[in-house]
């Protein structure tokens, strides 16, 4: 029954594999507003509902301090995600947001938080769920899914997109990551890499150097006043792919926006026409370097959104890992999603050693969607 939850749930189930005959679409029609549960789910006994202010300090910090213990690990545990919050506050509240959906559990004795659970609308999509490590397999997680689906169905919205690196039924795609090394040295000093067979450590920092600086003419910081430019570019690149979101220009503002240590963004404008023909950006999210004596904190960039109409993908992401480098990032991640599979191995990106898997919430699609035909990417 290590899916019992999940087969209670309208999302695609093994079992449903290949029978062509079930519907693309919504698994369950909206309820009526009147049909949704208004009273929240009962928790265990010693524990109870807290909206999370993320707004205010305090609750930021105890948002961040249980992510910071408790959240996603690598397979080996030796690396844990360090959303830092500012960041959390740029991804919790994107135009259109609602404070309801930012849930947390507290121990009633000790007001202790424990678990929290969010969804934002993109055209919605869900992201961080985390229960405390001692609280695991007291099955507080389906209760937790179960109260912000509520949550979010009060608001009239009844799909969502999530993704985890554990296979629950079913994933719509299943995504390979890879890494691109800046900082060789400390990456094999922390255990992210290996020194390879036959090489040394200096023909290893020889083999991952890039060039001071950017080598594509026009090549700059994206700014405010670019935000209908690269709206237009997004929507029309990320028209041709199976699942993407829907950015307009409120949303191009608050997600792609340059905001220092959250996201960067890059467009190349023709020096003649100023005309906006390539964009890329990456996020920033640390990990925590669990048990090393010489570092804490591992810096990583994770490829975000990246457009080619006229510069060539792979110098485009060329001038984005520089840039990186500039910014004194350890390593740079990426997703085969997209066309990321065309630059990965010729950029010298490195194969990880785990997947991601993404998740549609109450909608069957037919068929699997390939890596390449998906265009979304969750923080
Ligand atoms: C290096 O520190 C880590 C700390 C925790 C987990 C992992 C491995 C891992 N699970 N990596 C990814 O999920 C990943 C690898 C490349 C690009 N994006 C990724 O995940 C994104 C998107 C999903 N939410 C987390 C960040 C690595």
């Amino acid at each position: 029954n290590r899916h019992k939850f999940w087969e209670t749930q309208p999302v695609g189930q093994f079992k449903e594999i290949g029978d062509t005959s079930l519907p693309e679409g919504p698994i369950e029609p909206p309820k009526l507003l009147s049909e949704v549960k208004q009273e929240p789910y009962n928790l265990p006994n010693l524990y109870e509902w807290v909206t999370c202010n993320i707004d205010s300090e305090e609750m930021c910090a105890e948002v961040y301090n249980l992510l910071t213990n408790n959240y996603v690990e690598d397979d080996e545990n030796m690396f844990r995600f360090n959303y830092s919050k500012e960041f959390l506050r740029w991804a919790l509240r994107p135009p259109g947001y609602f404070k309801s959906w930012h849930i947390g559990v507290r121990v009633k004795s000790s007001k202790k938080l424990v678990a929290f659970i969010t969804g934002v609308p993109a055209r919605i999509r869900v992201n961080f769920l985390c229960v405390h490590k001692k609280l695991r397999s007291k099955r507080l997680a389906p209760v937790m899914i179960k109260e912000v689906t509520r949550r979010v169905h009060l608001e009239n919205i009844w799909q969502a997109a999530y993704t985890a690196g554990v296979v629950l039924p079913t994933p719509v795609s299943t995504c390979q990551y890879w890494h691109r090394s800046l900082n060789p040295k400390k990456l094999i000093d922390v255990g992210f890499s290996r020194l390879g067979a036959r090489m040394t450590m200096s023909r290893t920092i020889k083999l991952y150097k890039l060039p001071e600086s950017t080598v594509t003419p026009g090549f700059r910081k994206m700014e405010p006043h670019d935000v209908p430019a690269v709206t237009r570019l997004l929507r029309e690149y990320l028209s041709q792919f199976a699942i993407a979101p829907d950015f307009d220009e409120n949303d191009v503002e608050h997600w792609l926006l340059p905001k220092e240590n959250v996201v960067d963004s890059f467009l190349v404008a023709s020096p003649e026409t100023h005309e906006i023909t390539d964009f890329c950006s990456f996020y920033t999210l640390p990990s925590s370097i669990l048990g090393n004596p010489n570092y804490s904190t591992l810096k990583a960039a994770y490829s975000y959104y990246n457009v080619s109409t006229k510069t060539p993908l792979l110098q485009l992401m060329n001038d984005a890992l520089i840039v990186a480098k500039q910014k004194d990032f350890d390593v740079f991640n990426a997703l085969d999603v997209m066309q990321n599979e065309s630059f990965l191995k010729e950029l010298k990106f490195g194969p990880g050693d785990g997947k991601l898997h993404y998740y549609l919430y109450n909608y069957r699609i037919r068929q699997a969607v390939l890596p390449s035909e998906l265009g979304l990417v969750l923080l």
